[in-house]
């Protein structure tokens, strides 16, 4: 498939995104989980010319494809910490450094442009569709790996992204100056940590002052300017129609439980959350919306007053708050309870 999609790229017939793959596909409108799956290697490395990164840091198309493929083959199947969802959250980023003009602005560095679209890319590299806690619990490889430090799935997700890089052929940075090369692996490391809920919920107090003094010159900005991007991509199946945003939902329930089936076997007690009899999801993602979602997407719009795509990302968020405030009103009133509500 290497030599396919090395055809594909390699005489300099990078399509053009719009053209090749959906007219919405350059917007903030556009659904990536709507592109065939055989389709989004091609579009991974039409993204990459797109935002510029190949001609700047001198990436070979060939290692380019190799690598795009070891990350999509770094990926297993669980039900939405999938390529799919790295897909997703890889082209929310494309879509901000594209249109928000992060790299020109001076936002963000060349360097740092470059490690956010390739951290989102890598960021669930190898998720087994279970979280932290339940890492800990079952006492698996990987906490006894990383528990010490926490973010044990991160860590993990980091180090299967240095794994590759360090695959004969698949270093896309192997072009890159030495200091530039230092960098972007830190760069990377920082972003994928980044998406651990706690570290977010660690941060937030941090974020909210960034964005009300934005200073271009404090690299500290840059740094919590780059984790609250990762998250805005992590959560931006959020802002997109109420079908894909319900369909995403699903998904996510159905790995929390599956892991709540599994805690079950194990004589561990479920969250409500991971629990199938207990969860009551239009609670849970109004909650969760209220809680999470949407402050970033708040954040994001008030960093970016000027961009029509972060208002309306922010207003998509807060009509799909206004939906599942309907949907538990609905179920409640109709059946006065919330026991046995699946989607
Ligand atoms: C639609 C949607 N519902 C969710 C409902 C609950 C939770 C959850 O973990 N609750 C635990 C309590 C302590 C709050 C996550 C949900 N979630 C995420 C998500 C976000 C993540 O981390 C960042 C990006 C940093 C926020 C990490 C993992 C996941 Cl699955 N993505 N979409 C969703
Ligand atoms: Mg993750
Ligand atoms: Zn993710």
């Amino acid at each position: 498939e290497v030599h396919q999609l090395v055809t594909l790229i390699g005489n300099d017939l990078v399509p053009k995104p719009h053209e090749r793959f959906h007219p919405s596909f350059e917007t903030f409108r556009g659904v990536p989980r709507g592109i065939p799956d055989r389709d989004t290697p091609l579009a991974v490395v039409t993204m990459f010319e797109d935002l510029g990164f190949i001609h700047r840091w001198r990436i070979s198309r060939t290692t380019l494809a190799r690598f795009t493929l070891m990350v999509r083959k770094g990926y297993r199947d669980p039900p939405y910490h999938n390529w799919t969802h790295a897909f997703a959250v890889a082209h929310y980023s494309y879509l901000l450094i594209k249109n928000l003009h992060l790299d020109r602005e001076g936002y963000l560095t060349d360097n740092e442009a470059l490690s956010l679209f390739v951290a989102c890319l890598c960021h669930d590299l190898d998720h087994r569709g279970t979280t932290n806690t339940f890492q800990v619990n079952s006492k698996s490889i990987l906490a006894s790996l990383y528990s010490s430090e926490g973010s044990v799935m991160e860590r993990h997700h980091i180090a299967q992204a240095m794994a590759i890089l360090n695959t004969e052929g698949c270093n896309i940075f192997e072009n890159l100056e030495c200091h530039e090369y230092s960098k972007i692996l830190e760069n990377i490391g920082h972003i994928i940590l980044a998406t651990d809920l706690s570290h977010h919920f660690k941060i937030l107090p941090s974020l909210g002052r960034m964005v009300k003094s934005f200073n271009k010159k404090d690299p500290a900005h840059h740094s919590l300017l780059m984790c609250l991007l990762v998250t805005s991509c992590d959560l931006s199946d959020q802002t997109k129609d109420w079908r894909a945003t319900k369909q995403v939902a699903e998904l996510i329930y159905k790995e929390f439980f599956s892991q709540g089936d599994l805690e079950k076997a194990m004589g561990i007690n479920p969250d409500k959350m991971m629990d199938r009899e207990k969860a009551f999801i239009p609670e849970l993602q109004v909650q969760f919306i209220e809680g999470v979602v949407r402050p970033v997407f708040v954040l994001l719009a008030e960093l970016f007053p000027g961009s029509e795509g972060t208002q309306q990302s922010l207003q998509a968020v807060t009509d799909i708050l206004l939906f599942w405030q309907k949907f538990r009103e609905i179920y409640l009133t109709k059946y006065g309870t919330h026991h046995g509500c699946s989607l």
